[in-house]
């Protein structure tokens, strides 16, 4: 069953359209990662999507069409994670964290629930007393993810939320949101780590110059074809598991006539 749906979402800054007519229909459940290279337009859709810029077409959820939702209705039903690290504040993490509560608009058992659930899922209960301002770019990056998902939304945009991590982190938040997806959340997520879009993506949308180039799993969308001509690299592809892992290799490759000819079709 579709939890969201996008029609031909166009943001436009002065003469630069940043997106163009973007459309797609995210599954109850689904873990669905927006791809493409800098400047693509991915954050400009989030944004779009979680209704804090201005655009042209419309996004519903459930059916509602979540323009028409007053500002606290829709922040308990979408969690926003902003890129980057805009969230060197003086406050505890568990009080940080406990931010994501507010939409719900109570400090109730169930809003301390959740907060202790997210400082766990996150690996964050000893840290939980520490200022927010004094930990590490990745911590800090783990406790911005954990008020997220303290929200309990059933739709979580989240803009590169493993690009500070380690590995063991980037591997652990990425099962974890795989985790929440099976818990019947939906998850839009920005990611540069091609084998992790691979791997743990039910479906990734590749953008370029704010356009939507190639929707559908990500084994159909990660194609050599497709790498080349968006992010102009050559990639090693190769399968560990049974799941396929992208391996970004050379920049700026020669143009390969059989390459060249596949993306053309
Ligand atoms: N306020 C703005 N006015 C004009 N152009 C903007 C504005 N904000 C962003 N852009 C441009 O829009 C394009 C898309 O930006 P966006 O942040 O959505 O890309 P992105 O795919 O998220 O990139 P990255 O992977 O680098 O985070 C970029 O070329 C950027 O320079």
């Amino acid at each position: 069953m579709t939890l969201l749906e996008a029609d031909a979402i166009t943001l436009r800054r002065g003469a630069a359209t940043l997106v163009d007519g973007v459309s797609l229909a995210i599954a109850r459940g689904e873990l669905f990662g927006l791809i493409g290279p800098n400047g693509a337009g991915k954050s400009s859709l989030l944004r779009a999507l979680a209704q804090l810029v201005p655009h042209e077409g419309e996004a519903r959820l459930a059916g509602t069409a979540l323009a028409r939702l007053s500002p606290q209705a829709r922040a308990t039903r979408l969690a926003y994670l902003a890129q980057g690290d805009q969230a060197a504040w003086p406050l505890t993490v568990r009080d940080f964290v406990a931010l994501g509560r507010l939409p719900h608009g109570r400090n109730d058992a169930a809003g301390r629930a959740a907060v202790d659930a997210a400082l766990a899922h996150m690996h964050l209960d000893a840290l939980a007393e520490r200022r927010l301002d004094r930990l590490s770019g990745g911590e800090r990056a783990l406790a911005r993810l954990a008020r997220a998902l303290a929200v309990e939304a059933p739709l979580l945009l989240a803009d590169e939320p493993v690009a500070a991590l380690d590995p063991y982190h980037q591997l652990s938040v990425m099962e974890l949101l795989r985790r929440q997806c099976a818990l019947g959340r939906s998850i839009v997520v920005v990611l540069h780590d091609l084998t992790l879009a691979s791997r743990f993506c039910d479906r990734v949308l590749l953008m370029h110059a704010g356009r939507a180039v190639a929707c559908g799993e990500p084994r159909r969308v990660l194609t050599p074809a497709n790498l080349q001509r968006v992010y102009q690299v050559q990639a090693m592809h190769g399968e560990h598991e049974a799941q396929a892992y992208v391996l970004p290799w050379r920049c700026r490759p020669e143009p390969d006539p059989a390459l060249q000819a596949e993306a053309a079709r």
